[in-house]
Order: C-alpha cells, then structure tokens, then sequence
C-alpha cells in the first residue's frame, strides 16, 4: 500500500476541566487562524511521542496556563472525526494545581459554572465532555 493510503494514527488529545472551589470550570478559546479558531475548548492538547496521557496533560496545563498540576481523575474519553483526522479527546477533572492559571499563549480564558455553559460555543466534541460533567455534579449533590 502506498503510504498516502495509510491511515492516519488516532490522535490522543488531553482536556483538562480545571474546577475551582466555586465549581466553576475553565475554558480557554481557539486561537483566530486555528482549526475550530473562535470557539471555546478545554485546556490541553496531543500527546508527544513516548509521553503518558497525564504526563502529557500536565505538560500542556504548565505551557498553556503557568500551573503545576496535582490531582486529576478520569471523566470520559471522546474517538471522535475531524475530516480525515480520528481523534480520542481523553478528558480529565483537575481539582488540584499550583499556581493561578493565566493565559500564556494568548488564547482568551473564562471560568463559568458549567451549567451556565453554551454547548454550542464548545467544539462539538467538547459537547459529550460538558454533559458527562453536569451528569458527575448532579451525582455528587
Ligand atoms: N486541547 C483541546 N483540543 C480539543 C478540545 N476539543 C477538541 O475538539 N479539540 C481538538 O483537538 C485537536 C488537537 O488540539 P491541540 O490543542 O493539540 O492542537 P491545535 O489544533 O491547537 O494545534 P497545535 O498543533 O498548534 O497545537 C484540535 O483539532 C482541537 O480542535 C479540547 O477541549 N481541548
């Protein structure tokens, strides 16, 4: 098979939904220019080569939004398409981090409590991450 016809490998993509203790989440927004550019996505982002999943979403929280990230659980993991491009979106709840997450990239950041949340501002693959968290809150309240 020539190596154009090879599927593309799925690409391991980390979100992050930082909670803080008003139970506010954190979304930052893509970039003008970017695939998705305008609409609003949680932090994180591939997978390097060799890296574990949460070595890589740690790795991203410290690039992206200056933090060292301490506690992180399992929330849900998204195979989703792009185009030709599959993706897993593995999201993770963090409700544990050193510093105050600040923009370093320059993307635009936003803290809102998730039921105030447009799902229609998300990325679309984004929109099962938002309702797998409100299903978690109303579990644990
Ligand atoms: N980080 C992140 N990426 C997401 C989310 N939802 C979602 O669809 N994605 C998609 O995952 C893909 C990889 O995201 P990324 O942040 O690593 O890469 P990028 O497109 O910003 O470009 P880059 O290669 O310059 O980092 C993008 O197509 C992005 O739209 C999300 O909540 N967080």
């Amino acid at each position: 098979m020539p190596a154009s016809a090879a599927p593309k490998p799925v690409m391991h993509v980390m979100a992050g939904l930082l909670i803080d203790a008003e139970g506010r989440v954190l979304l930052a927004q893509r970039p003008a220019g970017k695939h998705l550019a305008g609409m609003w996505e949680f932090p994180g982002g591939k997978l390097e080569s060799g890296e574990t999943p949460l070595a890589a979403l740690a790795r991203e929280l410290q690039e992206e939004l200056g933090i060292r990230m301490r506690r992180a659980e399992p929330l849900i993991r998204v195979p989703w398409q792009y185009g030709e491009q599959e993706l897993l979106l593995d999201a993770w709840r963090v409700d544990r981090w050193e510093g105050v997450p600040r923009s370093l990239e320059g993307q635009a950041l936003q803290w809102l409590p998730p039921a105030q949340i447009d799902p229609l501002l998300l990325t679309p693959a984004d929109q099962p991450i938002l309702r797998a968290l409100l299903r978690a809150n109303q579990l644990t309240t």
